[in-house]
């Protein structure tokens, strides 16, 4: 029965997209690595707002000239849809690092600091937007760029900041700017200090999730196989009957079942042992593997059994491969330890019905299975 969480998933699936995702496709487009990237941008967008706020002010009380403040709101704004733009239109991907953010921080961090020198009376605020813009830079830069970044910051700073001294000291007192160069200098270390962890937190987390893949693909390994002969397993082989059932439904090609079990194996563990029992096992998948059609899959289905998936070939006899696998095994020793014991088998195959569940098929492989068995062993017999 349909759960209330089945349903609503598949009614959502059929809704068409809300507006806002629609705008936010539109607006930051498909890749999630190039969303991530505009939305970096997005947030280096508001700093350059707050900023432009603060010089909108400073001209509104007039410290500073409207002309200058005009044009550095407008580099801002050439500079958030310039860089929206190559990153829209996909051509950052032509860069070593499509992030763009070492340019970004840099010509944010110039702007900023052009506009420290016009904010007179409020310039202290913009100090904080060095600090925020290098934060972001921190996600996006390796430590060494950051550390660049942070050593660009503090140099244009101090000479923002004696210039301002000299120019301007009713605003820009000296004791003030050293405060204020102490202040950003030991921020910009700071910060290029946790780019360095963030960076060794990343690495580590990166290593880890390599690890985590590769446990989780043994897991998924250990699940479809069988540990003793590395064949794959009862589960696997139903799954690879289902998915041949439904191919075939679709128009794909035919194919056969059968059942192989090993004669009188109980034989072989009573007189030599359960490991020597093991060993012909392993000797009759190897084996099976090597003689066996690639198309043909099998599988061990439990206990001295072993199940063949084989697609119907032109030449109408499905045994010829059973047939030939036998012959070899009747050549070949199973074991060194068991002198000159040779592997023998029985098989029942069934022609796949078109529509039947495989279940039915797999049943009358069996039937023939148990008529080679009636029937002295060692043989094929086909249902
Ligand atoms: N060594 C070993 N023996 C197994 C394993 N799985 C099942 N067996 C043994 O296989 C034997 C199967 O015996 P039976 O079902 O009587 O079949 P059989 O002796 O081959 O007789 P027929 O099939 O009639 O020829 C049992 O003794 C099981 O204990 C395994 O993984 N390793």
């Amino acid at each position: 029965m349909p759960t209330h969480q089945t349903v609503s998933a598949a009614l959502d699936s059929h809704r068409p997209p809300r507006w806002s995702t629609r705008f936010s496709h539109v607006l930051l487009g498909e890749d999630s690595r190039q969303r991530l990237t505009l939305t970096l941008l997005g947030l280096a967008s508001l700093v350059t707002t707050t900023v432009v706020l603060l010089l909108m002010y400073a001209a509104r009380i007039g410290v500073a000239d409207v002309g200058q403040v005009s044009l550095l709101a407008g580099l801002f704004f050439v500079f958030i849809v310039g860089f929206y733009a190559l990153i829209r239109s996909g051509e950052n991907r032509r860069f070593a690092d499509p992030t763009l953010a070492m340019p970004q921080t840099i010509i944010a961090q110039s702007l900023i600091a052009a506009s420290y020198a016009m904010t007179g009376p409020v310039h202290g605020a913009t100090v904080i937007m060095l600090a925020l813009v290098m934060v972001f830079g921190m996600f996006s830069l390796r430590p060494a760029s950051v550390r660049l970044a942070c050593i660009y910051t503090v140099s244009l700073m101090g000479m923002v900041m004696v210039w301002c001294a000299r120019h301007d000291p009713l605003h820009y007192p000296a004791r003030q700017e050293v405060f204020n160069f102490a202040l950003t200098a030991i921020v910009m270390l700071a910060i290029s200090q946790l780019a360095g962890q963030l960076s060794a937190m990343r690495t580590r987390l990166k290593t880890q999730k390599i690890a985590l893949e590769q446990a989780l693909s043994h897991i998924e390994e250990m699940a479809a196989h069988d540990e003793l002969t590395g064949l794959p397993n009862r589960r696997r082989m139903m799954t690879l009957l289902q998915e041949h059932a439904t191919r075939h439904a679709r128009g794909g090609p035919r194919f056969y079942v059968c059942i192989i079990d090993l004669d009188h194996f109980k034989h072989i563990n009573d007189s030599h042992g359960h490991a020597a029992g093991d060993a012909v096992l392993r000797a009759f998948a190897r084996q099976a593997q090597v003689v066996l059609r690639n198309t043909d899959m099998i599988g061990r289905w439990g206990g001295e059994e072993f199940l063949l998936l084989l697609p119907e070939t032109p030449l109408g006899d499905p045994a010829l491969g059973v047939t030939r696998l036998r012959d070899s095994l009747a050549e070949l020793p199973a074991s060194p330890s068991l002198g000159d014991l040779r592997i023998r088998f029985s098989a029942g195959f069934a022609r796949y019905e078109h529509g039947e569940p495989v279940d039915q098929a797999i049943e009358r492989a069996d039937r023939a299975l148990y008529a080679a068995k009636s029937a002295g062993r060692n043989r094929s017999v086909v249902l």
